[in-house]
């Protein structure tokens, strides 16, 4: 049995995709996004599931600077799963849930809910929590408080709320990415509908030379290798300085991945392999209310 490392507490997002796709391993409850991966590199765990994309709202940037300054782990695998975000009470406020006086969930899923909390719930502050999860449980553990929680209905069933309003996110369309992490490059597959392989890499540009980030698209461009996704972040060395972050979709090659990178690498180029996996979906039934 392995040990997954997850944002926590239980019914959290995450804990939902690693249930699906992880039901017969240990899974480790942790309080931050950084601490899941560390307890890998510590080995406290075997694996780490953790957020890195969401169809409204972006890139998870924790996920990505922790793994790119602090945390030398391999994505060995994707899981993408569909997000639904409640307004969650405490049943003895459900009749009043309109009067709460400050809403709390993970920033991604308030970020997820804007327009929602713009019309039904104008100027009631809200407040940041670890994650979804986190903000059900304290909304349990304080019923003398008249406040609310984004979360999901497994959230609701856990702690003991009550689903005043359902599928509160702002656009229909709502989805967030996890990677698997592992120290080592374990393949991983799951009896699970797959989504497509994929080979992530960060791509550091040699200082401030014209053209540089054309060249790295013209070495995918001319291969006909399709690019799902590319992002820039701060190296943190100072002002305007950046590392790509790059999809490409599919899993390297015998030429023409590795094609790619020497020619980046000739041209002055630090390409980094994150790692080279197959994409699966969880969630597909949809949870209950
Ligand atoms: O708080 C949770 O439930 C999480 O699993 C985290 C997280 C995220 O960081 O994006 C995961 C999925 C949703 O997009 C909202 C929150």
């Amino acid at each position: 049995m392995r040990k997954i490392a997850f944002l926590g507490p239980a019914a959290t997002f995450t804990d939902i995709a690693v249930s699906d796709a992880f039901p017969d391993d240990e899974r480790i409850p942790c309080v931050t996004i950084p601490e899941c991966m560390d307890f890998v590199l510590e080995g406290k765990a075997d694996l780490a599931v953790v957020p890195i994309e969401n169809a409204l709202e972006g890139t998870v940037n924790m996920t990505i600077d922790h793994l790119f300054h602090e945390a030398d782990l391999t994505i060995v695998g994707e899981l993408t799963a569909p997000i639904q975000q409640h307004l969650l009470v405490h049943p003895d406020h459900a009749p009043q849930w309109k009067e709460v006086g400050r809403v709390l969930s993970h920033p991604h899923a308030i970020a997820q809910c804007h327009k929602f909390l713009n019309r039904e719930l104008y100027g009631i502050p809200t407040q940041q929590m670890t994650s979804t999860a986190a903000a059900a449980k304290y909304v349990n553990e304080h019923p003398e408080q008249c406040i609310a929680a984004i979360a999901n209905s497994l959230s609701a069933e856990e702690y003991g709320l009550v689903v005043v309003q359902t599928d509160i996110h702002d656009y229909h369309f709502n989805h967030t990415r996890f990677l698997v992490l592992s120290k080592t490059h374990e393949e991983l597959t799951f009896p699970l509908p797959q989504t497509g392989g994929k080979t992530t890499i960060v791509v550091t540009l040699p200082t401030d030379r014209p053209g540089s980030l054309h060249q790295v698209l013209a070495t995918f461009a001319w291969r006909n290798l399709n690019l799902e996704k590319i992002e820039s972040r701060p190296l943190k060395t100072g002002l305007g300085n950046y590392f790509f972050i790059i999809d490409v979709a599919q899993r390297i090659d015998d030429v023409l991945v590795p094609g790619a990178f020497a020619e980046m690498e000739a041209l002055g180029c630090k390409v980094q392999v994150l790692g080279s996996y197959y994409g699966y979906e969880v969630g597909q039934t949809p949870s209950k209310i």
